[in-house]
Protein backbone atom coordinates (compact mmCIF):
# COMPACT_ATOMS: atom_id res chain seq x y z
CA UNK A 1 0.00 0.00 0.00
CA UNK A 2 1.25 3.22 -1.09
CA UNK A 3 1.63 5.99 2.04
CA UNK A 4 -0.59 8.76 1.69
CA UNK A 5 0.16 12.22 3.44
CA UNK A 6 -1.76 14.87 1.22
CA UNK A 7 -4.29 16.80 3.25
CA UNK A 8 -7.24 16.99 1.50
CA UNK A 9 -8.19 21.04 0.12
CA UNK A 10 -10.09 23.08 2.45
CA UNK A 11 -10.48 26.21 0.66
CA UNK A 12 -14.88 25.64 0.31
CA UNK A 13 -14.57 26.93 -3.18
CA UNK A 14 -11.39 24.55 -4.43
CA UNK A 15 -13.47 23.32 -7.01
CA UNK A 16 -14.68 26.37 -8.88
CA UNK A 17 -12.25 27.62 -11.76
CA UNK A 18 -12.10 23.91 -13.13
CA UNK A 19 -13.84 22.34 -15.44
CA UNK A 20 -16.70 20.93 -14.23
CA UNK A 21 -18.70 18.66 -17.20
CA UNK A 22 -22.41 18.30 -17.17
CA UNK A 23 -23.46 21.44 -15.74
CA UNK A 24 -26.32 23.02 -16.92
CA UNK A 25 -26.27 26.05 -18.58
CA UNK A 26 -28.67 28.52 -16.29
CA UNK A 27 -29.57 31.43 -18.08
CA UNK A 28 -30.18 33.81 -15.32
CA UNK A 29 -27.75 33.91 -13.09
CA UNK A 30 -28.76 36.20 -10.99
CA UNK A 31 -31.69 34.45 -9.63
CA UNK A 32 -29.13 31.45 -9.61
CA UNK A 33 -26.66 33.43 -7.43
CA UNK A 34 -30.55 34.29 -5.14
CA UNK A 35 -31.49 30.96 -5.10
CA UNK A 36 -28.60 29.01 -4.23
CA UNK A 37 -27.55 32.15 -1.38
CA UNK A 38 -31.18 31.35 0.10
CA UNK A 39 -29.91 27.32 0.03
CA UNK A 40 -26.55 28.40 2.11
CA UNK A 41 -28.53 29.75 5.09
CA UNK A 42 -31.16 26.75 5.12
CA UNK A 43 -31.03 23.93 7.43
CA UNK A 44 -28.93 21.10 5.97
CA UNK A 45 -30.47 17.89 5.51
CA UNK A 46 -28.25 15.35 6.86
CA UNK A 47 -25.75 15.42 10.06
CA UNK A 48 -22.13 15.08 10.24
CA UNK A 49 -22.56 12.40 12.82
CA UNK A 50 -24.96 10.38 10.40
CA UNK A 51 -22.07 10.29 8.02
CA UNK A 52 -19.67 9.25 9.99
CA UNK A 53 -21.72 5.89 11.13
CA UNK A 54 -22.53 5.30 7.42
CA UNK A 55 -18.27 5.89 6.53
CA UNK A 56 -18.11 3.22 9.95
CA UNK A 57 -20.58 0.88 7.95
CA UNK A 58 -19.26 1.59 4.61
CA UNK A 59 -15.50 0.28 6.17
CA UNK A 60 -17.62 -3.07 7.43
CA UNK A 61 -18.39 -3.55 3.66
CA UNK A 62 -15.39 -2.88 2.46
CA UNK A 63 -13.76 -5.83 4.91
CA UNK A 64 -16.75 -8.11 3.76
CA UNK A 65 -18.39 -8.07 6.75
CA UNK A 66 -21.45 -6.14 5.29
CA UNK A 67 -23.23 -5.96 2.08
CA UNK A 68 -24.63 -2.73 0.70
CA UNK A 69 -27.61 -2.47 -0.59
CA UNK A 70 -28.26 0.86 -3.14
CA UNK A 71 -31.64 1.36 -5.09
CA UNK A 72 -33.86 3.48 -5.87
CA UNK A 73 -35.34 5.72 -8.58
CA UNK A 74 -32.71 6.78 -11.87
CA UNK A 75 -34.44 10.24 -11.61
CA UNK A 76 -36.33 11.01 -9.12
CA UNK A 77 -39.29 13.58 -10.07
CA UNK A 78 -40.96 15.96 -7.88
CA UNK A 79 -44.49 14.57 -8.96
CA UNK A 80 -43.64 11.49 -7.71
CA UNK A 81 -42.90 12.84 -4.19
CA UNK A 82 -46.06 11.30 -2.74
CA UNK A 83 -46.18 9.12 -0.05
CA UNK A 84 -47.90 5.99 -1.71
CA UNK A 85 -45.02 6.27 -4.12
CA UNK A 86 -42.15 6.70 -1.22
CA UNK A 87 -43.56 4.29 0.48
CA UNK A 88 -43.60 1.45 -2.22
CA UNK A 89 -40.13 2.06 -3.09
CA UNK A 90 -39.16 1.86 0.67
CA UNK A 91 -41.05 -1.10 1.35
CA UNK A 92 -38.82 -2.66 -1.64
CA UNK A 93 -35.82 -1.89 -0.55
CA UNK A 94 -37.01 -3.32 2.76
CA UNK A 95 -38.03 -6.47 1.21
CA UNK A 96 -34.17 -6.64 -0.64
CA UNK A 97 -32.61 -6.22 2.36
CA UNK A 98 -34.54 -8.67 4.26
CA UNK A 99 -33.78 -11.23 1.74
CA UNK A 100 -30.27 -10.98 1.92
CA UNK A 101 -30.25 -10.72 4.89
CA UNK A 102 -31.88 -13.43 5.88
CA UNK A 103 -31.35 -15.71 2.78
CA UNK A 104 -27.06 -14.52 3.44
CA UNK A 105 -27.19 -14.00 6.79
CA UNK A 106 -25.06 -10.95 6.81
CA UNK A 107 -25.59 -7.41 7.39
CA UNK A 108 -26.98 -5.06 4.97
CA UNK A 109 -26.56 -1.42 4.89
CA UNK A 110 -29.23 0.52 3.47
CA UNK A 111 -28.97 3.55 1.12
CA UNK A 112 -31.44 4.83 -1.44
CA UNK A 113 -31.15 6.65 -4.43
CA UNK A 114 -33.75 9.10 -2.58
CA UNK A 115 -33.77 12.62 -1.77
CA UNK A 116 -31.41 14.34 -3.89
CA UNK A 117 -31.46 11.65 -7.04
CA UNK A 118 -33.12 14.78 -9.13
CA UNK A 119 -30.61 15.69 -11.58
CA UNK A 120 -28.66 13.81 -14.52
CA UNK A 121 -25.71 13.90 -17.16
CA UNK A 122 -26.91 13.05 -20.62
CA UNK A 123 -24.88 11.93 -23.43
CA UNK A 124 -26.19 14.59 -25.85
CA UNK A 125 -26.50 18.37 -24.24
CA UNK A 126 -29.81 18.60 -26.70
CA UNK A 127 -32.76 16.46 -28.27
CA UNK A 128 -34.29 16.83 -31.43
CA UNK A 129 -37.93 15.40 -32.51
CA UNK A 130 -39.03 15.62 -35.91
CA UNK A 131 -37.32 19.57 -36.92
CA UNK A 132 -36.99 20.81 -33.17
CA UNK A 133 -33.95 21.07 -31.13
CA UNK A 134 -34.22 21.65 -27.58
CA UNK A 135 -32.00 21.26 -24.53
CA UNK A 136 -32.11 17.45 -23.19
CA UNK A 137 -34.16 16.71 -19.94
CA UNK A 138 -31.41 17.25 -17.13
CA UNK A 139 -33.51 16.45 -14.31
CA UNK A 140 -36.42 18.16 -12.35
CA UNK A 141 -33.75 20.12 -10.41
CA UNK A 142 -32.48 21.53 -13.70
CA UNK A 143 -35.60 21.72 -16.36
CA UNK A 144 -38.69 20.06 -17.22
CA UNK A 145 -39.17 16.75 -19.15
CA UNK A 146 -42.05 18.43 -21.42
CA UNK A 147 -40.57 18.29 -24.92
CA UNK A 148 -41.67 22.18 -24.87
CA UNK A 149 -38.87 24.93 -24.83
CA UNK A 150 -40.54 26.65 -22.22
CA UNK A 151 -39.73 23.36 -19.85
CA UNK A 152 -36.58 22.99 -20.63
CA UNK A 153 -35.16 26.35 -20.21
CA UNK A 154 -33.20 25.57 -17.01
CA UNK A 155 -34.66 27.40 -14.41
CA UNK A 156 -32.26 27.37 -11.14
CA UNK A 157 -35.52 27.63 -8.67
CA UNK A 158 -35.97 24.04 -9.67
CA UNK A 159 -32.91 23.71 -6.86
CA UNK A 160 -34.79 25.28 -4.35
CA UNK A 161 -37.87 22.90 -5.48
CA UNK A 162 -34.77 20.07 -5.07
CA UNK A 163 -33.92 20.66 -1.74
CA UNK A 164 -37.76 20.82 -0.80
CA UNK A 165 -38.69 17.94 -2.23
CA UNK A 166 -35.52 15.93 -0.97
CA UNK A 167 -36.60 17.28 3.04
CA UNK A 168 -40.27 15.91 2.85
CA UNK A 169 -39.02 12.82 1.46
CA UNK A 170 -35.98 12.57 3.90
CA UNK A 171 -38.69 13.16 6.55
CA UNK A 172 -41.10 10.32 5.63
CA UNK A 173 -37.50 7.79 4.96
CA UNK A 174 -36.91 8.65 8.36
CA UNK A 175 -40.65 8.29 9.92
CA UNK A 176 -40.32 4.82 7.98
CA UNK A 177 -37.20 3.77 9.16
CA UNK A 178 -37.65 4.50 12.84
CA UNK A 179 -41.75 4.88 13.86
CA UNK A 180 -42.13 0.95 13.82
CA UNK A 181 -43.36 0.10 10.15
CA UNK A 182 -39.65 -0.90 9.49
CA UNK A 183 -40.23 -3.21 12.42
CA UNK A 184 -38.82 -7.03 10.92
CA UNK A 185 -42.34 -8.06 13.14
CA UNK A 186 -43.70 -6.54 10.07
CA UNK A 187 -42.05 -8.08 7.12
CA UNK A 188 -44.95 -9.98 6.08
CA UNK A 189 -46.98 -6.84 5.47
CA UNK A 190 -44.33 -5.02 3.66
CA UNK A 191 -45.54 -6.69 0.52
CA UNK A 192 -48.88 -5.77 1.00
CA UNK A 193 -50.33 -4.10 -2.33
CA UNK A 194 -47.57 -5.68 -4.02
CA UNK A 195 -48.22 -8.63 -6.39
CA UNK A 196 -47.46 -11.72 -4.30
CA UNK A 197 -48.37 -14.69 -6.68
CA UNK A 198 -45.31 -13.95 -8.94
CA UNK A 199 -42.41 -17.06 -7.94
CA UNK A 200 -40.39 -14.08 -5.96
CA UNK A 201 -43.58 -12.59 -4.01
CA UNK A 202 -44.46 -16.92 -3.10
CA UNK A 203 -40.58 -16.90 -1.91
CA UNK A 204 -40.83 -14.07 -0.07
CA UNK A 205 -44.41 -14.67 2.15
CA UNK A 206 -42.35 -18.41 2.97
CA UNK A 207 -39.05 -16.21 3.74
CA UNK A 208 -41.52 -13.91 6.41
CA UNK A 209 -43.31 -16.98 7.71
CA UNK A 210 -39.84 -18.10 8.57
CA UNK A 211 -38.62 -14.87 10.06
CA UNK A 212 -42.26 -14.56 11.91
CA UNK A 213 -41.72 -18.51 13.53
CA UNK A 214 -37.93 -17.64 14.66
CA UNK A 215 -39.27 -14.26 16.18
CA UNK A 216 -41.94 -15.90 18.27
CA UNK A 217 -39.24 -18.40 19.30
CA UNK A 218 -37.32 -15.53 20.17
CA UNK A 219 -39.81 -14.25 22.33
CA UNK A 220 -40.77 -17.14 24.24
CA UNK A 221 -37.08 -17.62 25.00
CA UNK A 222 -37.59 -13.81 25.67
CA UNK A 223 -34.84 -12.27 23.73
CA UNK A 224 -36.35 -9.44 21.89
CA UNK A 225 -33.59 -6.90 20.83
CA UNK A 226 -34.50 -3.14 20.08
CA UNK A 227 -32.23 -3.61 16.95
CA UNK A 228 -35.35 -5.47 15.01
CA UNK A 229 -37.90 -2.47 16.03
CA UNK A 230 -36.57 -0.10 13.67
CA UNK A 231 -33.87 0.21 10.46
CA UNK A 232 -30.50 2.41 9.63
CA UNK A 233 -31.79 3.91 6.02
CA UNK A 234 -28.92 6.12 4.42
CA UNK A 235 -29.75 8.48 1.70
CA UNK A 236 -27.76 9.12 -1.62
CA UNK A 237 -27.39 10.85 -4.92
CA UNK A 238 -25.16 11.88 -7.47
CA UNK A 239 -23.37 14.57 -6.22
CA UNK A 240 -23.68 16.64 -9.87
CA UNK A 241 -25.14 19.95 -9.85
CA UNK A 242 -21.96 21.71 -7.96
CA UNK A 243 -23.41 25.35 -7.20
CA UNK A 244 -26.53 22.84 -5.24
CA UNK A 245 -24.36 20.97 -3.80
CA UNK A 246 -21.54 23.78 -2.43
CA UNK A 247 -24.93 26.22 -0.98
CA UNK A 248 -25.51 22.37 1.51
CA UNK A 249 -22.16 22.18 2.32
CA UNK A 250 -21.81 22.92 6.15
CA UNK A 251 -19.25 22.57 8.79
CA UNK A 252 -19.04 20.33 11.11
CA UNK A 253 -19.27 22.18 14.46
CA UNK A 254 -17.46 19.38 16.42
CA UNK A 255 -14.16 19.36 13.65
CA UNK A 256 -14.56 22.69 11.67
CA UNK A 257 -14.52 20.07 8.38
CA UNK A 258 -16.97 20.39 5.49
CA UNK A 259 -19.66 17.70 4.63
CA UNK A 260 -22.19 17.74 1.95
CA UNK A 261 -25.38 18.37 3.66
CA UNK A 262 -27.58 17.49 0.56
CA UNK A 263 -26.97 13.76 1.46
CA UNK A 264 -25.29 10.93 3.41
CA UNK A 265 -23.44 9.06 0.85
CA UNK A 266 -22.45 11.25 -2.72
CA UNK A 267 -21.25 9.60 -5.96
CA UNK A 268 -19.57 10.88 -9.13
CA UNK A 269 -21.14 9.61 -12.60
CA UNK A 270 -18.71 7.98 -14.91
CA UNK A 271 -19.55 11.49 -17.31
CA UNK A 272 -17.82 13.60 -14.16
CA UNK A 273 -15.08 11.57 -12.92
CA UNK A 274 -12.22 13.48 -14.39
CA UNK A 275 -9.22 13.28 -12.37
CA UNK A 276 -8.54 17.78 -12.80
CA UNK A 277 -12.49 18.28 -12.94
CA UNK A 278 -14.87 20.43 -10.19
CA UNK A 279 -16.66 17.10 -9.47
CA UNK A 280 -13.09 15.42 -7.87
CA UNK A 281 -12.13 18.77 -6.77
CA UNK A 282 -14.80 19.26 -4.63
CA UNK A 283 -15.80 15.68 -3.74
CA UNK A 284 -12.24 15.62 -2.41
CA UNK A 285 -12.54 18.40 0.84
CA UNK A 286 -16.32 16.96 1.51
CA UNK A 287 -16.16 14.45 4.50
CA UNK A 288 -19.03 12.20 3.75
CA UNK A 289 -18.83 8.26 2.35
CA UNK A 290 -18.36 9.19 -1.06
CA UNK A 291 -18.05 6.58 -4.26
CA UNK A 292 -16.90 6.65 -7.81
CA UNK A 293 -18.80 4.92 -10.54
CA UNK A 294 -16.19 2.92 -13.17
CA UNK A 295 -17.25 2.05 -16.60
CA UNK A 296 -15.34 0.26 -19.10
CA UNK A 297 -13.11 2.22 -19.69
CA UNK A 298 -11.83 3.12 -16.34
CA UNK A 299 -7.84 2.30 -15.67
CA UNK A 300 -6.29 0.62 -12.29
CA UNK A 301 -4.63 4.14 -12.82
CA UNK A 302 -7.11 6.27 -12.84
CA UNK A 303 -8.28 3.67 -9.78
CA UNK A 304 -5.02 4.33 -7.87
CA UNK A 305 -5.38 8.09 -8.33
CA UNK A 306 -8.91 8.71 -7.03
CA UNK A 307 -7.50 6.53 -4.45
CA UNK A 308 -5.17 9.17 -3.65
CA UNK A 309 -6.72 11.73 -4.25
CA UNK A 310 -10.09 11.46 -2.53
CA UNK A 311 -8.85 9.03 0.91
CA UNK A 312 -5.68 10.60 1.14
CA UNK A 313 -5.56 9.51 4.52
CA UNK A 314 -6.71 6.32 3.60
CA UNK A 315 -10.00 6.61 6.15
CA UNK A 316 -12.10 3.40 6.65
CA UNK A 317 -15.37 3.53 4.53
CA UNK A 318 -14.23 6.63 2.71
CA UNK A 319 -14.38 5.79 -0.99
CA UNK A 320 -16.41 3.17 -2.84
CA UNK A 321 -16.10 2.10 -6.25
CA UNK A 322 -18.98 1.14 -7.99
CA UNK A 323 -18.66 -0.75 -10.91
CA UNK A 324 -20.94 -0.44 -14.12
CA UNK A 325 -19.03 -2.12 -17.24
CA UNK A 326 -21.74 -4.07 -18.92
CA UNK A 327 -22.26 -7.66 -18.47
CA UNK A 328 -20.29 -8.42 -21.58
CA UNK A 329 -16.98 -6.41 -19.83
CA UNK A 330 -16.73 -6.76 -16.30
CA UNK A 331 -15.09 -9.92 -16.13
CA UNK A 332 -12.05 -8.81 -18.41
CA UNK A 333 -11.85 -5.42 -17.51
CA UNK A 334 -12.72 -5.62 -13.43
CA UNK A 335 -9.92 -7.99 -12.24
CA UNK A 336 -6.76 -5.79 -13.27
CA UNK A 337 -8.37 -2.55 -11.50
CA UNK A 338 -9.20 -4.65 -7.96
CA UNK A 339 -5.80 -6.39 -8.26
CA UNK A 340 -3.85 -3.42 -8.48
CA UNK A 341 -6.47 -1.32 -6.23
CA UNK A 342 -6.10 -4.38 -3.41
CA UNK A 343 -2.30 -4.06 -3.73
CA UNK A 344 -1.30 -0.64 -3.76
CA UNK A 345 -4.26 1.46 -2.34
CA UNK A 346 -6.44 2.30 0.66
CA UNK A 347 -9.03 0.19 1.36
CA UNK A 348 -12.07 0.23 -0.83
CA UNK A 349 -15.47 -1.20 -0.97
CA UNK A 350 -16.53 -2.47 -4.54
CA UNK A 351 -19.83 -2.27 -5.53
CA UNK A 352 -21.79 -3.55 -8.46
CA UNK A 353 -23.84 -1.23 -10.72
CA UNK A 354 -25.37 -3.79 -13.52
CA UNK A 355 -27.49 -1.20 -14.74
CA UNK A 356 -26.21 1.48 -16.59
CA UNK A 357 -23.93 -0.58 -18.87
CA UNK A 358 -26.18 -3.21 -19.87
CA UNK A 359 -28.99 -0.44 -21.67
CA UNK A 360 -29.66 -0.51 -25.07
CA UNK A 361 -32.72 1.07 -27.32
CA UNK A 362 -35.96 -2.07 -27.92
CA UNK A 363 -37.39 -1.28 -31.52
CA UNK A 364 -40.25 0.71 -29.96
CA UNK A 365 -37.68 3.32 -28.91
CA UNK A 366 -37.39 2.54 -25.40
CA UNK A 367 -34.45 2.80 -23.46
CA UNK A 368 -34.35 -0.80 -21.59
CA UNK A 369 -32.44 -3.36 -19.79
CA UNK A 370 -32.36 -6.78 -20.15
CA UNK A 371 -32.73 -8.82 -16.46
CA UNK A 372 -30.44 -11.35 -17.80
CA UNK A 373 -27.85 -9.16 -18.48
CA UNK A 374 -28.17 -7.19 -15.57
CA UNK A 375 -28.49 -10.98 -13.39
CA UNK A 376 -24.70 -11.67 -15.87
CA UNK A 377 -23.02 -8.82 -14.34
CA UNK A 378 -24.03 -9.48 -11.19
CA UNK A 379 -22.38 -12.76 -11.75
CA UNK A 380 -19.29 -11.66 -13.04
CA UNK A 381 -18.79 -9.20 -10.78
CA UNK A 382 -19.45 -12.00 -7.98
CA UNK A 383 -16.88 -14.31 -10.11
CA UNK A 384 -14.14 -11.55 -10.50
CA UNK A 385 -13.96 -10.98 -6.64
CA UNK A 386 -14.19 -14.70 -5.46
CA UNK A 387 -11.53 -15.93 -8.20
CA UNK A 388 -9.17 -12.68 -6.08
CA UNK A 389 -10.02 -13.48 -2.95
CA UNK A 390 -11.30 -9.79 -2.39
CA UNK A 391 -14.61 -8.79 -1.70
CA UNK A 392 -18.12 -8.67 -3.58
CA UNK A 393 -19.22 -5.30 -1.42
CA UNK A 394 -22.99 -4.70 -2.64
CA UNK A 395 -25.19 -4.13 -5.39
CA UNK A 396 -26.20 -0.75 -6.89
CA UNK A 397 -29.71 -0.62 -8.39
CA UNK A 398 -32.33 1.46 -10.58
CA UNK A 399 -35.88 0.22 -9.20
CA UNK A 400 -39.26 1.16 -8.25
CA UNK A 401 -41.56 -0.27 -6.08
CA UNK A 402 -44.30 0.44 -8.90
CA UNK A 403 -45.04 -2.02 -11.02
CA UNK A 404 -43.79 -0.61 -14.75
CA UNK A 405 -42.40 -2.09 -18.23
CA UNK A 406 -39.54 -0.22 -18.50
CA UNK A 407 -36.82 -3.50 -17.98
CA UNK A 408 -37.23 -6.97 -20.03
CA UNK A 409 -37.34 -10.07 -18.51
CA UNK A 410 -37.71 -11.61 -14.82
CA UNK A 411 -40.70 -13.74 -14.78
CA UNK A 412 -42.43 -11.41 -17.24
CA UNK A 413 -42.25 -8.16 -18.59
CA UNK A 414 -41.74 -8.70 -22.96
CA UNK A 415 -39.97 -6.43 -25.37
CA UNK A 416 -43.90 -6.09 -26.67
CA UNK A 417 -44.96 -4.96 -22.86
CA UNK A 418 -42.63 -1.86 -22.79
CA UNK A 419 -45.15 0.57 -23.66
CA UNK A 420 -47.34 -0.57 -21.39
CA UNK A 421 -45.98 1.00 -18.66
CA UNK A 422 -43.02 3.00 -19.31
CA UNK A 423 -43.02 5.91 -16.67
CA UNK A 424 -39.16 6.71 -15.93
CA UNK A 425 -38.31 10.47 -16.32
CA UNK A 426 -34.78 8.86 -17.91
CA UNK A 427 -33.30 5.29 -17.66
CA UNK A 428 -35.35 2.16 -17.06
CA UNK A 429 -36.02 1.09 -13.70
CA UNK A 430 -36.67 -2.77 -12.45
CA UNK A 431 -39.91 -3.29 -10.73
CA UNK A 432 -41.15 -4.30 -7.28
CA UNK A 433 -41.35 -8.16 -8.46
CA UNK A 434 -38.11 -7.91 -10.35
CA UNK A 435 -36.26 -6.51 -7.66
CA UNK A 436 -37.33 -8.84 -5.55
CA UNK A 437 -36.28 -11.68 -7.83
CA UNK A 438 -32.88 -10.33 -8.17
CA UNK A 439 -32.49 -9.83 -4.23
CA UNK A 440 -33.17 -13.61 -4.32
CA UNK A 441 -30.55 -14.74 -6.72
CA UNK A 442 -27.76 -12.63 -5.25
CA UNK A 443 -28.55 -13.95 -1.61
CA UNK A 444 -27.73 -17.23 -2.89
CA UNK A 445 -24.44 -15.59 -4.72
CA UNK A 446 -23.64 -14.33 -1.09
CA UNK A 447 -24.38 -17.78 0.47
CA UNK A 448 -22.26 -19.44 -2.21
O1 LIG B 1 -28.56 7.58 -15.57
C1 LIG B 1 -27.57 7.72 -16.29
C2 LIG B 1 -27.50 8.73 -17.35
O2 LIG B 1 -27.98 9.94 -16.90
C3 LIG B 1 -28.30 8.26 -18.49
O3 LIG B 1 -27.96 6.94 -18.78
C4 LIG B 1 -28.02 9.14 -19.66
O4 LIG B 1 -28.93 8.80 -20.62
P1 LIG B 1 -28.76 9.27 -22.13
O5 LIG B 1 -27.68 8.43 -22.72
O6 LIG B 1 -30.10 9.02 -22.71
O7 LIG B 1 -28.42 10.71 -22.10
C1 LIG C 1 -25.70 8.56 -14.31
C2 LIG C 1 -25.63 7.45 -13.59
O1 LIG C 1 -24.75 6.47 -13.77
P1 LIG C 1 -23.35 6.50 -14.50
O2 LIG C 1 -22.64 7.73 -14.04
O3 LIG C 1 -22.72 5.25 -14.01
O4 LIG C 1 -23.62 6.48 -15.96
C3 LIG C 1 -26.57 7.18 -12.49
O5 LIG C 1 -26.30 6.29 -11.68
O6 LIG C 1 -27.61 7.84 -12.44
Amino acid sequence: MTTHHTPPPTTPDAWRGRPAAQQPHWPDQELLREVTDGLSRAPALVFPEECDRLRARMAAVARGEAFLLQGGDCAETFAAVTADAINRKLRTLLQMAVVLTYGAAVPVVKVGRIAGQYAKPRSRPTETQGDITLPAYRGDAVNGLAFTAADRRPDPRRLRRMYEASAATLNLVRAFATGGYADLHQAHTWNRGFVSDSPAGRRYEELTDAIERSLRFMAACGVAPRELRAVEFFAGHEGLLLDYEAALTRTDPRTGLPYAGSGHLLWIGERTRDLDGAHIAYFSRIRNPIAVKLGPNATADQALAYSEKLNPTAEPGRLTFVVRMGAAAVRDRLPTLVEKVTAQAAPVAWVCDPMHGNTFEAPSGHKTRRFDDILSEVEGFFAVHRALGTHAGGLHVELTGDDVTECIGGDEVLVADLPRRYETACDPRLNHRQSLELAFLVAQMLRD
